[in-house]
């Protein structure tokens, strides 16, 4: 094994931070780089740290000072002579790489054509197994991230790109660079904001990481009144009307007409449960099938009501028309803002006007889709500034194309390069009715036994029923929909996949999430780019729009009494999966088993 000349200095240089830093050192890795140009040489690193007489020993990633580090790479070096990456565990210099090294490209990755150039410890980083948080990247982050993250923090920014390009990581580096470099977001404050609390969970620990304070919420939080998220909209529609901007009209007009207005909560169960009082207030906006769907009988307490995240928004509206005080903050970050129906868009405007807005349109799973960022900008009061990333560090090639071919024309976005080739073209497999889930969590089962992290996708209409299978089949998943993203398989319905990811996907019954609709092919490309090394798709109905290639005959009947349960995973499972494969598939794993082998032993080395 060979071992970087530089490894024991720079195992010195830490060792003199940390005794510099004394108890105000965490566990948290400190230093993880060096740049050396005109300026002479420095690190870079979580926080500052000085010596004895205030010179930098180690300058924080956020500061002017280590600008140099992320602003030159191997194809651009700029005036830089060294970029070197430091790996920690715990107080040990575990690595170096030396992406640029005499002025020139150094240790980066050059072995495929159609692979960008880049340093082999991004790629590095990339091969390690996910955790089911969201890894910082702070160490390497690209110069295209580094340039959006320091972009001022006024008005409107659009960080788009394709799935895995790095917009949440981009996002929530921007935020902490602004709390860090902007004294007005600092005083008063960062607000970010994601869709569901399963995606709260996920990003949740990564801004403290990177020093920032901020206030992580979920759409349907940010109103703070007593009513609580209890229910969801089944029809698409009713969620589309409380959504759209007409909404902000309607409660207008059903505070102006309350003689004793109340509370936001028995305001609006009062109109649901209405429809007279609807249609006075709403003739002219929306539609009698639109004020149909809103209608809903009364709980018995406002408690008690089946509140929605659409709900929650117009609890929001209601409660600033009411005269109720909504804090303010210095810089908002949205992710996954494709999604933002008109009404939250406005909720978040009435909170802080400028804003940070992270999304992919291709990927809206939300009940209305945007045509064009400007129709959600414009609710923030000024023209977006639009910044693409196209570096894709997620999803492997393979995956990539097979996804596009759920998307009209193949997308908005152009092709991201992929960084990954992951474990090659998805598995298709067919199998019996009634067979997916006890198939599709075995194999579930088996990827996560050699340390995978796996997503287990349904339709959401099958996620009930799949978990009770679990549960009866003593098969142990995380109930993604409950945000319990820490076990090695975690169950996911289709409509919570955004933003989320794993090492392992397996999709069952896509025909089932892609139902021929637009919205189900965007939650279908959604749920396959979730993936960074395999994705797996089983199924016993025939394969939705944009798979139909991969059709294969249906296998002969078996007899009645094979019966699938899932087993703790162990070898034999393998095997017995193998089995099942046609012999070029098999052919294709040999392969793969053969070069991951051939990998690690080179990693060894
Ligand atoms: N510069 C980088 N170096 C190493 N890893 C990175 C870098 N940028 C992003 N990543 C990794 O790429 C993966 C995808 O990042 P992220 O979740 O930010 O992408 P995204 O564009 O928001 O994806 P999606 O919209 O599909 O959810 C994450 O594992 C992240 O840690």
């Amino acid at each position: 094994m060979t071992t970087h000349p530089a490894l024991d200095d720079e195992q010195q240089q830490l060792d003199r931070s940390y005794a510099l830093l004394g108890d105000d050192a965490s566990d948290r890795p400190l230093v993880f780089g060096r740049v050396d140009d005109t300026g002479g040489s420095r690190y870079v690193g979580r926080i500052d740290v000085r010596d004895e007489s205030g010179g930098a020993v180690v300058v924080a990633w956020h500061s002017p000072e280590a600008g140099a580090f992320y602003q030159a790479c191997a194809t651009e070096p700029t005036d830089v002579t060294l970029k070197r990456v430091v790996t920690v565990s715990g107080r040990q210099v575990i690595a170096v790489h030396d992406e640029i090294a005499g002025g020139a490209a150094g240790d980066v990755s050059t072995g495929r054509d159609h692979r960008p150039v880049v340093g082999k410890v991004v790629v590095a980083a990339l091969e390690q197994f996910r955790t089911g948080a969201l890894a910082e990247a702070t160490a390497t982050l690209r110069p295209e991230q580094f340039d959006i993250i320091r972009r001022p923090a006024q008005g409107v920014l659009v960080i788009q790109g394709g799935p895995g390009t790095g917009k949440t990581v981009t996002a929530l580096h921007r935020a902490a660079w602004l709390a860090a470099n902007d004294d007005a977001v600092r005083a008063a404050g960062l607000l970010v904001v994601v869709p569901t609390p399963t995606l709260r969970n996920y990003v949740a620990d990564v801004l403290p990481r990177l020093g920032a304070d901020a206030v992580t919420t979920d759409i349907a939080s940010l109103y703070d009144g007593p009513a609580r998220r209890r229910g969801h909209d089944t029809r698409p529609e009713a969620a589309r009307v409380k959504g759209s901007a007409v909404m902000a009209m309607v409660l207008r007009r059903l505070v102006e007409s309350a003689g004793e207005p109340g509370s936001p909560e028995e305001l609006l169960r009062h109109l649901y449960a209405d429809p007279a009082l609807l249609e006075e207030l709403a003739d002219d906006l929306l539609k009698a099938g639109q004020r149909d769907v809103l209608y809903r009988e009364p709980a018995a307490s406002a408690h008690n009501e089946p509140w929605t995240v659409d709900d929650l928004v117009l609890l929001d509206e209601l409660a600033h028309l009411l005269g109720r005080a909504t804090p303010h903050y210095g810089h908002a970050v949205v992710d996954e803002a494709q999604n933002l129906s008109p009404m939250q868009a406005r909720a978040i405007a009435r909170r802080c006007r400028d804003v940070t807005l992270a999304g992919d349109l291709d990927c809206s799973t939300g009940p209305g889709k945007h045509d064009d960022w400007s129709e959600l900008t414009a609710y923030f009061g000024s023209e977006a500034r639009e910044a693409t990333l196209s570096l894709g560090y997620r999803v492997p090639r393979p995956v990539v194309e097979l996804s596009r071919r759920q998307l009209p024309d193949g997308g908005t976005l152009d092709l991201a390069r992929s960084l990954r080739d992951g474990l090659g073209i998805p598995l298709v497999r067919r199998v019996d009715p009634g067979d997916e889930a006890a198939v599709a969590l075995s194999a579930g089962e088996a990827a996560a036994g050699t340390g995978f992290k796996v997503g287990v996708v349904v339709a959401a209409a099958r996620y009930d029923e799949t978990l009770r299978y679990c549960q009866a089949a003593g098969v142990k998943v995380g109930d993604g929909r409950d945000g319990d993203l820490a076990q090695p398989v975690t169950l996911l319905p289709a409509d919570l996949a955004n933003g989320l990811e794993f090492d392992a996907i397996a999709l069952i019954e896509p025909a089932e999430i892609g139902d021929g609709t637009e919205l189900g092919r965007r939650l279908l490309y959604v749920a396959m780019t979730r993936c960074t090394q395999s994705l797996a798709i089983f199924h016993a109905a025939p394969l939705p729009a944009g798979m139909e290639h991969l059709e294969r005959p249906a296998p002969p009947p078996r007899e009645p009494e094979v019966e699938h349960r899932p087993r703790p995973a162990r070898t034999e499972d393998l095997f017995d999966l193998f089995k099942l494969l046609r012999d070029d598939d098999r052919m294709l794993v040999e392969v793969l088993i053969r070069r991951l082998v051939r990998d690690s032993l080179e990693r060894d080395d």
